[in-house]
């Protein structure tokens, strides 16, 4: 696949590359100060207004930051605030989903609804874990959406938003550039950023509301420099403004719930931006998988993409997770994920292909839920398939499954818990696993 090919419809938006970099990019020229952050008067009269991620007094590889130059500062955006309906979306702790009993999970991929609905108005929350007002644990949700936002600005005062895109694409008009995202790639809008979603057709993803410390790469350790997700594959958007006088409605998630107001014009304003805080996408087939080249199935933090660390080192509030195209080479090994149970609770999905644990059970847009300490692995197919398989070098390809591992327990929403697409009968998947103990013979 050539990933340098885009198509040109889709050529709507451009972008700077690198990790976490100190970025600088202006849409008029000259619109950035130079060598200062706030002069007495910007140029063409914008305001400059800091956007601090990370308290100001953090360490400096942690310290995120951006100044944006704009036509109006977002204080002038304030009208009185309006609850608002919050449909299906939900936030930690939700109250819900504790007398759903413990098991494993698995959902059928949801349809994107007949009547027409944004982004916004198409969250539908699967999970929450932790405590977003105590800034620690997430929530998946689906999105379900067939209509752009067009009018309608939405930030998220609770959440940084880990967006991955399952069918159809997404064009995010952010306050910090234009970024277009489809299946395959994945977006992390930090908290705090407005931004507006705009569709051609239905779209459905996975998004993940990270309510702690922002995503970064996560250290390589003995692996050294280069492999897993490389810095430079990070693409932030080049400075975009909207200049646009019209009514808008602004819609903030603050304390877990929903607040609207109307303003005159788009608060997508901003003509200029420099700083390292600023909306991102990458492409997961860009990730260059390392793992076992001899014997035995590796953890799967091997295939950690972004970490939301916690306070605690190697511990952490999310970490993201694909399972790439890869080649499985190990010898006499049992190559698909052993049978475990995790501390960490993990939140499953597909976004094309087979996953090798649950080969046919496991649909593209499906979700798995295997939550804290709950027995899980690979089903009865997969599991005789691998234990007699002839162990040749053999390529996974055409797939890409990822996992929301947080350290919390998560807890099933309502709408998750009844929906039609719950299958049932998962719970029992390990009943299917037969005796094979023979006492008499070593040779099984
Ligand atoms: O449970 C899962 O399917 C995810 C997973 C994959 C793997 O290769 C090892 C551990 C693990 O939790
Ligand atoms: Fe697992």
């Amino acid at each position: 696949m050539n990933l340098l090919h885009r198509p040109a419809a889709l050529d709507t938006a451009r972008y700077m590359s690198g990790f976490g970099n100190g970025f600088e990019t202006e849409a008029l020229p000259g619109a950035l100060p130079v060598g200062r952050n706030s002069p007495q008067r910007c140029a063409y009269g914008l305001y400059a207004e800091q956007l601090s991620g990370s308290p100001f007094t953090a360490p400096r590889t942690s310290n995120e930051r951006s100044w944006l130059y704009r036509i109006r500062p977002t204080v002038a955006h304030w009208g009185t605030m309006r609850p608002a309906d919050a449909g299906f979306w939900r936030s930690a702790p939700s109250g819900e989903g504790a007398d759903v009993p413990p098991a494993p999970m698995r959902w059928a991929p949801v349809p994107v609804r007949e009547g027409a609905a944004s982004f916004l108005q198409g969250i539908h929350t699967v999970t929450t874990a932790g405590d977003a007002g105590a800034m620690a644990g997430m929530a998946a949700s689906l999105w379900l959406c067939n209509r752009s936002m067009e009018d309608e600005v939405f930030w998220n005062a609770d959440a940084e938003m880990l967006l991955v895109p399952q069918d159809g694409a997404l064009l995010l008009r952010t306050e910090f550039g234009r970024i277009d995202l489809s299946p395959g790639e994945v977006a992390v809008i930090p908290r705090g950023v407005k931004f507006a979603a705009d569709v051609d057709g239905p779209s459905r993803g996975y998004l993940c509301e990270n309510y702690g410390g922002a995503f970064t790469l996560p250290e390589r350790g003995p692996i050294g420099a280069n492999c897993l997700a490389n810095p430079r594959d990070f693409l932030c958007p080049v400075a975009h403004y909207e200049d646009r006088e019209m009514p808008h409605r602004l819609v903030v998630k603050w304390g877990g719930r929903l607040w609207e107001t109307e303003i005159g014009w788009s608060p997508l304003d901003v003509v200029a931006w420099h700083g390292n805080y600023a909306p991102y996408k990458y492409d997961l087939r860009r990730f260059s998988p390392v793992g076992p080249l001899l014997f035995d199935h590796a953890d799967p933090s091997i295939f950690t993409v972004l970490t939301a660390p916690s306070e605690t080192p190697g511990t952490a509030n999310i970490d993201f997770v694909i399972f790439p195209d890869r080649w499985l080479v190990a010898e006499n090994t049992f190559r698909p994920p052993w049978y475990h149970m995790n501390v960490m609770s993990e939140f499953m999905g597909l976004i094309y292909g087979q996953y090798d644990a649950k080969p046919e059970g496991f649909k593209p847009g499906g979700i798995s839920l295997h939550n804290q300490m709950l027995p899980h692995g690979p089903d009865v197919d997969a599991f005789e398939g691998a234990s007699r398989a002839d162990l040749k070098p053999h390529k996974l390809e055409g797939t890409m499954a990822f996992m929301f591992e947080t350290r919390f327990a998560q807890r099933v929403t309502d709408w998750a818990a009844g929906l039609p697409q719950r299958e049932r009968s998962y719970e029992h998947y390990g009943h299917a696993l037969r005796r094979h103990f023979d006492p008499t013979s070593r040779e099984a």
